[in-house]
């Protein structure tokens, strides 16, 4: 669509109205709110209309959306809404040629990318400016991604994230949704949760975390079911579930104080203290520590030499090491899952999903 001197016409942001209609794939929450903002913008002009309350979450989302257009000129806005419609369609064009099964297989993942050489496969989240936030999206290629690797020929596999931070968990964005879609919704997710855990619980390989950067949430909580991590002395170690009104995950209700005896458990998990990465290491949580001038470098060299080591040994030691409390991790992470399912649906985790949307609390 072309632009001209004096922006969008009339015209062409009618046809952008009607492109999207037609729009095949869903462009997802946030891009949508965006859309929706922009439109109103164009034919109404700055908000113009009272906030909703607090707890009708997906109005109120778009009524934060609009409004934080302030006085943005129509104009402004009709030409916005046109390129953003432009973008999704010439993205959806190009994948919407139906690429045959094997080809799509391959190409796979939008959310991560995998890569496998030197024996060793590597998952990177790759969301890096929303700092690897995890949508359902990237939970579900991630097990997807397991699934392969554990197939494959490779001798370890690795998750790391790119950019600045390794994850920061949950992306909140997931409870963007109308109050009667929350029951559904909470129930979908805590079978989500379930099965993305229990795919680490069952993990046969060597399972390593090269952690770049900060970790928050069930990127924290997770570590516990890796088999090395190796964490950059810039990552930081963050489990706030009370400030967003919800409970541990990822087996980490039994993990952590295992592994870190209870005092310091309900440090992290119950108040929410954010450690560092020497603060993790010395906790058990991290296997190692490097300077993050050099972090990839010297972590990389020792993987490429353990991923020399005979497999079936490795693999064999592995198994025989984590077994013995499988079954128990899986109890855990189902009762886990159940509590959480609960807590999505409470006023605590609304208020502070809503708070950390319209930018009111950050961690
Ligand atoms: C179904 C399975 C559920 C499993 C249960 C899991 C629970 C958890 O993981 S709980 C932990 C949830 N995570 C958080 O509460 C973190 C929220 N994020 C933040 O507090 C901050 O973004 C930050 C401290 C991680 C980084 O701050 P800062 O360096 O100032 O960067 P920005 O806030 O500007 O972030 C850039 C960009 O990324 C978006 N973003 C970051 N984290 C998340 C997130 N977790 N969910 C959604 N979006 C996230 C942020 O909104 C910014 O986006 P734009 O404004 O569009 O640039």
């Amino acid at each position: 669509m072309s632009k001209t001197a004096m922006g969008a016409s009339q015209k062409d942001f009618e046809s952008a109205v009607n492109q999207m209609k037609l729009l095949k794939k869903d462009p997802g929450n946030e891009v949508k709110l965006k859309l929706y903002a922009h439109y109103k913008q164009a034919t109404e002009g700055p908000c113009n209309t009272p906030k909703p309350a607090v707890f009708d979450l997906i109005n109120k989302a778009k009524w934060d959306a609009w409004n934080a257009l302030g006085n943005l000129p129509k104009e402004t806005a009709r030409q916005n809404y046109v390129d953003l419609v432009s973008g999704l369609s010439s993205s959806s064009d190009s994948s919407s040629q139906v690429k045959p099964e094997a080809d799509r297989k391959q190409a796979g993942y939008e959310t991560l990318v995998m890569t496998s050489e030197d024996g060793i496969t590597k998952i990177m989240l790759n969301r890096p400016t929303k700092m690897n936030a995890l949508t359902t999206q990237m939970y579900q290629e991630i097990m997807l991604a397991l699934e392969a690797a554990s197939k494959d020929d490779s001798t370890i596999t690795v998750l790391t994230g790119n950019g600045s931070y390794f994850s920061s968990g949950n992306d909140l964005t997931n409870f963007v949704i109308s109050p009667d879609e929350l029951e559904e919704r909470a129930r979908r997710g805590a079978i989500l949760l379930r099965d993305f855990v229990g795919c680490f619980i069952d993990f046969p390989k060597p399972l390593v975390a090269v952690v770049n950067g900060p970790a928050v949430g069930i990127s924290v909580t997770i570590l516990r079911l890796f088999d090395l991590v190796y964490a950059s002395d810039r990552a930081t170690f963050h489990t706030p579930f009370s400030h967003l009104g919800q409970t541990p995950e990822a087996c980490s209700s039994y993990t952590f104080p295992s592994l870190m005896g209870p005092a310091k458990a309900a440090e992290m998990l119950i108040f929410g203290k954010k450690l560092t990465a020497a603060e993790a290491c010395a906790r058990g949580l991290v296997t190692e520590v490097f300077p993050d001038s050099t972090f990839q470098k010297e972590v990389w060299t020792r993987l490429k030499a353990y991923s020399k080591l005979p497999r079936n040994a490795l693999r064999i030691s592995k198994q025989m090491i984590r077994n013995h409390e499988k079954e128990k991790l899986h109890a855990i992470n189902a009762e886990e899952s159940r509590i959480l399912q609960e807590r999505w649906q409470s006023d605590e985790c609304m208020n502070a999903i809503m708070n950390f949307l319209s930018r009111k609390a950050k961690l």
